[in-house]
């Protein structure tokens, strides 16, 4: 009884909600537009036994879970109604047309039982949202989380954390083995499958296990050697400083794959720097550098004409990739080989520029943070190349290199189908 004349008061108090422009009212105000989430009238709801409160607001749904203030306008609420008008949940597809929803829509009544909130449009269609679901959904809720959980490491962290490297057969066989390298590869930013056969086609089906394949200029699945028939460092013995791949590409490859087929010779040891785990120790000790890293978009370029191949490709962005709305770090473009030309930064922010620079680079140079190995015929390495910088030592000999890239939306579209978070 008592809740159903709430839901009337509610109703009417709503009519006179002022214009959209008006003055907002004072924050959690006294008066009919806010109650617990219950039906009795007691802080603590029965299913959730979490604190729960909700408000009107002149603009926007006040609701508070556990502790956890959210904040919903109401034209998003009424455009994520998952009534089955509104939403196919056969192909998780949004049915409603947005555009035909007014922008400054508001509930004609509003009414919440212990798991569900309820809204009633002026237009008489329902929306009913589970607790769960607004607190999952809501912005404050997700800039709360880690998009992806990760471990930043130095070499003493992943030595120490003896992480298993998951044997060719079980990797191909088994969806269990898969996750456990899925899990550990988004964990780190590199994994590693042994006993592969060293060959080209043996490569290319462990990769395909993981992903798609990204094809390039470089080809799908290339193979190797110091033989300079490409206009790149890459195809010499000199020795390469850790950097990510393809950063002249708009979208940079997601995973590079390694294969050692061949080594007779000195030398060639893989190096690996976590690159999440230097821009943390610059945000933690200089977080104006990281920002700026972060904010100054800048080009790679790769400029190739050597026999038959005539390449150009530039690729636009800053060297830190953050969410913007949790400052959470995705992918870092780090190659000062190929960074092109700086013309996209006024002369009074270049040099802080560098100094920002300078100093990712000397903690991505510290010795304690380099992971060094011998790749050998057999091992094959996944790096997430958003994140994970890699290099090479000289070498003498004939060393022949295979492997690929991989699509990384493919590779976080296999983590999610066997149930890890990515
Ligand atoms: C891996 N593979 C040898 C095919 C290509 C090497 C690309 C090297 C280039 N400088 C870059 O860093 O992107
Ligand atoms: O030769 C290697 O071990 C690595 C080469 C490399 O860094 C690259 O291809 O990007």
């Amino acid at each position: 009884m008592m809740f159903t004349r709430m839901f009337v008061r509610l109703g009417a108090c709503l009519h006179r909600l002022p214009k959209r422009n008006a003055q907002p009212p004072a924050l959690w105000p006294p008066g009919i537009t806010r109650g617990p989430c219950a039906a009795s009238r007691t802080q603590h709801t029965a299913s959730h036994s979490k604190s729960c409160l909700w408000q009107l607001r002149e603009d926007y749904f006040e609701l508070s879970v556990s502790g956890l203030l959210m904040r919903f306008d109401y034209v998003w609420l009424r455009d994520h109604c998952r009534s089955a008008s509104c939403y196919n949940t056969k192909t998780n597809q949004r049915n409603l047309d947005t555009a035909t929803v007014e922008l400054g829509i508001r509930p004609s009544n509003i009414r919440m039982d212990e798991e569900t909130l309820f809204l009633t449009w002026p237009d008489g269609h329902v929306t009913r949202f589970n607790l769960a679901w607004l607190v999952q959904n809501s912005y404050e809720g997700q800039k709360q989380r880690a998009v992806q959980p990760r471990i930043l490491w130095n070499s003493e962290i992943y030595n120490e954390a003896k992480v298993p490297a998951i044997s060719c057969e079980g990797f191909m066989t088994s969806d269990e083995e898969l996750k456990q390298f899925l899990k550990t590869f988004l964990l780190y930013g590199i994994a590693f499958v042994e006993d592969v056969p060293p060959t080209l086609e043996a490569t290319e089906t462990v990769a395909q296990r993981v992903s798609l394949i990204r094809e390039t200029m470089y080809g799908r699945v290339w193979n190797f050697t110091s033989d300079f028939s490409r206009g790149d460092t890459a195809y010499t013995k000199l020795a390469l400083d850790r950097h990510t791949d393809t950063s002249y590409f708009q979208e940079p490859c997601g995973i590079q794959v390694f294969h050692c087929l061949r080594h007779e010779g000195t030398g060639g040891r893989t190096l690996l720097v976590d690159g999440f785990h230097g821009a943390d120790k610059v945000l933690k000790e200089a977080p104006g550098n990281f920002e700026l890293l972060s904010r100054v978009p800048i080009k790679h370029e790769y400029i190739e004409n050597v026999g038959a191949y005539h390449n150009h490709m530039i690729g636009v962005g800053p060297v830190l990739n953050v969410y913007p709305w949790n400052n959470e770090l995705y992918m870092i473009r780090y190659n000062n080989y190929d960074r092109a030309v700086i013309n996209t930064v006024p002369h009074d922010t270049v040099q802080r520029w560098y100094v920002a620079h300078r100093a990712l680079t000397s903690e991505l140079r510290k010795p304690e943070n380099e992971l060094w190995v011998k790749l050998k015929p057999g091992k094959v390495l996944f790096i997430d190349n958003w994140r994970v910088l890699h290099g090479r030592e000289s070498f003498t000999g004939l060393r022949q290199l295979c492997g690929c890239y991989l699509t990384r939306d493919d590779v976080l579209n296999t983590a999610r189908s066997l149930g890890l978070q990515a």
